[in-house]
């Protein structure tokens, strides 16, 4: 038998969010999602108005959620934002280079100025050739860190005031139990300061 949507419009549900334990339609959910982050924004006071934002688009679901969001949220509500789109091209084949053109069709639909940066430009090595060299075994190391690096350098490029990233709720449970098991405690105490939105989590379930 259909449930109906909790918050009341008439409709169906069509999902029962984990977080919140509401029955909600498609229509309820999103903007209740939309309006979590936008309270996480205001309450964090995370942006002003005039500041240019780097949305670090992989083209993955994370952050192409991301910047839907944040286009929908800017133009609802005036934060007067000017949003870029800032992707990294790590050089790894047939992996970065489909996930770019989505990136690319993200920069039409939203309509936003989009950046993409290599490794190859700026480190001379592409991810390809570091495998080739290292091997597989610690070439996340270099990537992770190689990519942060280009993304602050992006940021440089192209003077922004922040950067976006797309975390999702798992990420974040993820974090907190990497550093319970390493017994870093300093950086469980900041994960656990941290505000965070969660992205994703919603849509997975
Ligand atoms: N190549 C990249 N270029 C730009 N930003 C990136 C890139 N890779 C990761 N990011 C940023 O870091 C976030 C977390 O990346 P992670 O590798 O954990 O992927 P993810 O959680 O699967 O996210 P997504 O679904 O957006 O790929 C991404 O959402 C994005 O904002």
């Amino acid at each position: 038998m259909p449930v109906l949507c909790s918050a009341k419009c008439g409709n169906n549900a069509v999902l029962k969010r984990p977080k919140t334990g509401d029955t909600l339609c498609k229509e309820c959910f999103y903007w209740a999602f939309e309006l979590e982050i936008h309270s996480t924004i205001t309450n964090g006071k995370l942006f002003k108005k005039g500041d240019v934002v780097a949305i670090a688009a992989s083209g993955g679901k994370d952050s192409t959620v991301l910047a839907q969001v944040l286009k929908i949220l800017n133009d609802r509500y005036n934060y007067e934002l000017k949003l870029v789109l800032l992707s990294i091209d790590e050089g790894i084949t047939g992996y970065r280079d489909d996930s770019l053109k989505t990136v690319q069709e993200n920069k039409d639909e939203y309509q936003m100025p989009l950046k993409i940066l290599s490794y190859e430009e700026l480190y001379g090595w592409s991810m390809d050739k570091i495998v080739a060299e290292v091997g597989r075994k610690n070439n996340c190391t270099f990537c992770g860190v190689f990519r942060r690096q280009a993304l602050d350098r992006g940021a440089m490029l192209l003077n922004v005031n922040c950067i976006a990233t797309g975390h999702n709720a798992d990420d974040i449970a993820e974090t907190v139990l990497m550093n319970i098991l390493r017994g870093d405690v300093a950086r469980l105490q900041r994960c656990v300061n941290i505000i965070t939105v969660s992205i994703t989590k919603d849509y997975n379930t």
